[in-house]
């Protein structure tokens, strides 16, 4: 079972919303769909759901065009939450599943097993309007897999999420994964995707800056990171050809190179001065390249 896109393109009036993607991703994986704000994320999924006609294009599961009469195959997570703040948790979520084909007595078995989980067996007959925005999130996240999605399509699952709800998601999420939903998801919080994703694709303004294996990109790309703790001054660095960013903090001083070479010779200029007690090269953090290739802001 594999989820494939093929030259995917959407147009609305002149504007290229997205431009091109083709992507495959294969069942049991977690796929990273990132990029800053507008660069086309939620217009993907869109497609991808059968919820917007592309301009151009094929979105195929299992080799059937995917359109949203399959929905019972589709879990989504929509960006812009939309619950029903007067019913109770119980009665939405009876409401929605319904609409997925599942009976009664199942959505409720698995809404007890998903609030359990969640730590709020008490939600069940509280109304969504009484719950904080975090836990409507919860219960919004329920609304995409109570009925054990084969594709599960989370746009941001964790903006707004604290730490230790951002973490039970997580664990949610990886637990789907290794039962075999296929889970396609976006975010700004580059951490988070550099956790959960072997492989991803980078929009920016509609077009993909960079694809494939998350370990592949980390280790191939050009850029490095290097800490270095020494006793002398080593803001003389900042004039090395190809050093890009030198934060010098009490006692490290973190550079950020073009590319290896660069590194070498940072060692060599400081090996030349004195004694170094710390000299350390790491691959970039995908926040680094989130920043360096796609623009804007991404949360770490
Ligand atoms: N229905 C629409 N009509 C016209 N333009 C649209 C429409 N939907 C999206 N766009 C435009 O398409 C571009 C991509 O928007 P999209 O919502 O897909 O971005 P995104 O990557 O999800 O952004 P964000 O991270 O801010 O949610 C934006 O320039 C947006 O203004």
């Amino acid at each position: 079972m594999t989820l494939v896109i093929d030259n995917l393109k959407k147009k609305f009036d002149k504007h290229v919303a997205v431009d091109g993607i083709s992507l495959t991703v294969e069942k049991g994986t977690m796929f990273g769909l990132l990029g800053a704000n507008g660069a086309g994320k939620t217009t993907s999924f869109r497609m991808i759901l059968g919820l917007l006609d592309p301009t151009e294009g094929t979105v195929t599961w299992n080799g059937e065009r995917l359109s949203y009469k399959r929905t019972k195959l589709i879990g989504y997570l929509p960006e812009e939450r939309g619950l029903f703040p007067k019913l109770t948790v119980k009665e939405q979520l009876i409401y929605l599943m319904k609409l997925k084909g599942m009976n009664k007595i199942d959505i409720i078995k698995e809404m007890r097993f998903w609030l359990d989980r969640f730590q709020v067996p008490e939600y069940e007959n509280k109304k969504i309007e009484e719950l904080s925005k975090g836990n409507q999130q919860k219960i919004q996240f329920m609304a995409a897999v109570l009925h054990k999605p084969e594709l599960l399509i989370l746009d941001e699952p964790f903006s707004g999420l604290d730490p230790v709800n951002s973490d039970m998601l997580k664990k949610a999420v990886l637990d789907l994964q290794q039962t075999g939903t296929t889970i396609v998801f976006s975010s700004h919080q580059m951490r988070n995707v550099e956790e959960l994703c072997e492989d991803l694709i980078m929009l920016k303004q509609g077009k993909a800056v960079l694809q494939g294996n998350l370990r592949e990109i980390k280790r191939s790309y050009g850029m490095k990171s290097i800490r270095i703790r020494a006793d002398y001054e080593l803001d003389f660095l900042r004039s090395v050809d190809g050093v890009l960013n030198l934060d010098i903090s009490k006692d490290d001083a973190a550079i950020k190179v073009e590319n290896e070479q660069v590194a070498e010779t940072i060692f060599q200029a400081i090996a030349e001065k004195g004694f170094v007690r710390k000299f350390e090269v790491e691959e970039p953090s995908l926040h680094d390249i989130f920043i360096d290739k796609a623009g804007g802001e991404a949360d770490e």
